[in-house]
């Protein structure tokens, strides 16, 4: 039986109208996620009629110009296509604000013109920033929109502000920009963003687990011996990465944000509602219950850092990270990292999770797997072979996106032989249509009020307390700073991550 209670919290609130202010509008992210995310809600029908588009960068521009520009992206990379007719209308709506980031004076432009268009919207005067610069310039940025009067909700309209990642370097840098986040907009309205977690397959973990009976039960230490996590990426430093990347690294760039998200969704207790507080609740408690690896030798013992050399990925001829361009040729900075962890909770006492992030791997690949525990062998050990395996249900987060379980079968004939099998769900058969993109529905998430699928403050200062113990044992002078490894482009990380799992008897699950 429905509960009549909960229907407010099930039913999502609708996207409302609003202006979308673009900071870092001439970039990359804004062309080849955020414009096409935004065009393809209009393709489908689900952008709130009056949504209006300001791109703000420093570059000379007029409105046609920045048009075309965009135009020219979305023809290449828009899931849906490129509409003619639904563009023409889209980029009726998109609108450039040429100013420098530390010009005050460009916010009080900004705050004319968004007026103007509210005026001529007739309309309520939402507003969503979207904050989509380099890291160095979040503080100014959210200081100049508290200057303009532009983080104010007024006359019952909102004004919400998205965070892009990095949300800082460490622990000391995200409380500091939390501060002036805090300062400036109410957490609230603050979104920060973390693209995985719009990913379809991470959104449906929670209806996974919670919505059939038959997984919740086996969820816990009785039944499940180890969980892993696997990102695996073939790219490497190309279109300019290797500047940014070599001062971040994988556990900075990827661990701290996604996969320790995508960890505490598969990790946490029920939540009380489908609230944005209720889920993120739950999930900041995983994350704090995470053991500490808070010496060298505990992070030796349970970390292997990782750099690729000169390799073959694809057929392809790749340079070592240290050769690419734009890193440093002495780099200490890792391009791949596993980890072991403990979740210190009841239910997962003694239950070791692994997961493991690296460039330049064999293919592009992003999946969870959760291992359980053989059935007991009476029966079936004595024959040829025994027992070939346990269960292990594998949730593909992307690219073909679905779930597979594998399980124990009867071989066809007359005699008694077992082999493993796999139940496999794919999304694009089940239900014929490609998901929508991450961003399209954390974009849609922000115009309706809806911080579920964003970071809240205590989960990204939790996740950088973990973080900041391993960097600092990476970084710490002497024969005591745990090793970086080498492997070789094209093949699947270096040996010391596969001894990482053998010490508990695992083995890494092959893609
Ligand atoms: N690109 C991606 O795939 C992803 C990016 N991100 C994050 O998104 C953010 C932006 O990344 P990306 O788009 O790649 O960056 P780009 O370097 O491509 O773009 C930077 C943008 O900022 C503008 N800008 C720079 N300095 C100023 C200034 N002083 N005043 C006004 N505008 C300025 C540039 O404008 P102009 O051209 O006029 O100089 C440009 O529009 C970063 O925080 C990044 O970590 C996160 C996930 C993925
Ligand atoms: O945030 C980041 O994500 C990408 C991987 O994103 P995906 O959606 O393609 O899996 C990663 O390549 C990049 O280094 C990182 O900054």
């Amino acid at each position: 039986m429905s509960n009549p209670f909960r229907e407010d919290l099930v039913s999502r609130t609708r996207p409302e109208p609003c202006s979308v202010v673009i900071f870092g509008a001439t970039g990359d992210l804004t062309h080849r996620k955020l414009v096409p995310a935004l065009y393809n809600l209009a393709v489908d029908g689900e952008l709130p009629p009056g949504v209006k588009i300001l791109g703000f960068a420093r570059r000379e521009k007029s409105d046609e110009e920045f048009r075309a520009g965009l135009e020219e992206l979305n023809r290449k990379v828009s899931r849906s296509g490129h509409d003619e007719e639904v563009w023409s209308s889209f980029v009726q709506s998109i609108h450039y604000h040429r100013s420098e980031f530390t010009d005050a004076e460009g916010y009080q432009r900004l705050a004319e013109r968004l007026d103007e268009i509210d005026r001529e919207r007739g309309g309520k005067g939402n507003r969503l920033f979207y904050i989509a610069s380099a890291p160095e310039f979040f503080d100014d940025i959210l200081e100049h929109l508290k200057g303009a009067g532009l983080n104010q909700a007024k006359d019952g309209c909102w004004a919400r502000v998205i965070v892009e990642k990095p949300f800082g370097t460490d622990l000391a840098t995200a409380q500091r920009l939390n501060q002036v986040v805090n300062r400036t907009f109410e957490e609230k309205d603050t979104y920060r963003i973390d693209h995985y977690l719009g990913k379809e397959t991470a959104q449906n973990l929670m209806v996974l687990r919670f919505a059939n009976a038959i997984f919740e039960p086996l969820w816990n230490s009785n039944h499940i011996e180890q969980i892993q996590i696997t990102c695996a990426e073939n790219l490497g430093m190309e279109g300019g990465r290797g500047g940014y990347y070599d001062k971040s690294g994988a556990l900075r760039d990827m661990v701290q944000n996604h996969l320790l998200q995508l960890l505490s969704l598969v990790a946490m207790e029920p939540p009380t509602d489908l609230s944005a507080d209720g889920v993120r609740d739950e999930k900041v408690k995983v994350i704090r219950s995470l053991r500490q690896w808070d010496t060298p030798e505990k992070v030796a013992r349970n970390v292997v850092r990782g750099q690729y050399t000169a390799g073959h990925v694809d057929g392809v001829s790749v340079p070592g990270y240290r050769e690419e361009d734009r890193v440093d040729p002495e780099s200490m900075t890792e391009s791949y990292v596993a980890l072991r962890l403990l979740i210190d909770t009841w239910r997962w006492s003694g239950v070791p999770f692994y997961i493991r992030m690296g460039k330049r791997l064999p293919k592009k690949a992003t999946e969870i797997s959760v291992h359980f525990k053989p059935a007991p062998g009476v029966l079936f050990n004595a024959l040829p072979g025994g027992l070939p395996g346990s269960n292990v249900l594998v949730i593909r987060i992307q690219p073909d996106e679905g779930i597979s379980l594998r399980m124990v079968s009867k071989i066809p004939g007359t005699s008694l032989r077992l082999e493993p099998v796999k139940m496999d769900f794919h999304y694009a058969t089940s239900f014929g249509k490609s998901s929508p993109e991450a961003y399209e529905r954390l974009l849609l998430d922000a115009m309706a009020g809806d911080a579920t699928l964003f970071a809240r403050r205590d989960e990204v200062e939790e996740a950088w307390k973990f973080i900041d113990h391993i960097e600092h044992a990476w970084h710490q002078a002497g024969d005591e700073a745990p090793a970086m490894t080498e492997f070789v482009a094209g093949s699947w990380g270096p040996k010391e991550a596969d001894e990482l799992l053998k010490q508990d008897g695992h083995e890494w699950r092959r893609l």
